[in-house]
């Protein structure tokens, strides 16, 4: 769970997440709501998920869009786990669109 993925490996998992782009090194997406409540609502969710996962991630807002990065920290670099908090995370996204 904790082995750093290889540039194939992580474009092989970026093709069934939304938006999505990165290496080995770094995954990111950012996504614009209707306006920062919004925003707000959707990093909120999110940080629900990345509890319950015990997995982070890096997020920036800017007033209605918001850009996440996900990177095992303690590894540093993409694993497994930020694959599978993208998905949540997208799945969140899905709902507030
Ligand atoms: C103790 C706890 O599991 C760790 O500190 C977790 C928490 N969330 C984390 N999130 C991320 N993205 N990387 C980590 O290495 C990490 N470590």
């Amino acid at each position: 769970m904790a082995d750093v993925l290889d540039a194939g490996a992580v474009r092989v998992e970026l093709g069934g997440l939304d938006g999505w782009s990165g290496d080995p090194a770094c995954i990111g997406r950012s996504v614009e709501l209707p306006g920062f409540r919004d925003a707000i609502a959707v990093v909120d969710r999110v940080a629900v998920v990345a509890e319950e996962l015990d997995h982070h991630p890096d997020i920036d807002i800017r007033w209605r869009t918001v850009t996440f990065r996900c990177v095992t920290h303690s590894v540093g670099g993409v694993t497994r786990r930020d694959i599978e908090l993208a998905r949540r995370i997208d799945e969140i996204v899905r709902g507030a669109a």
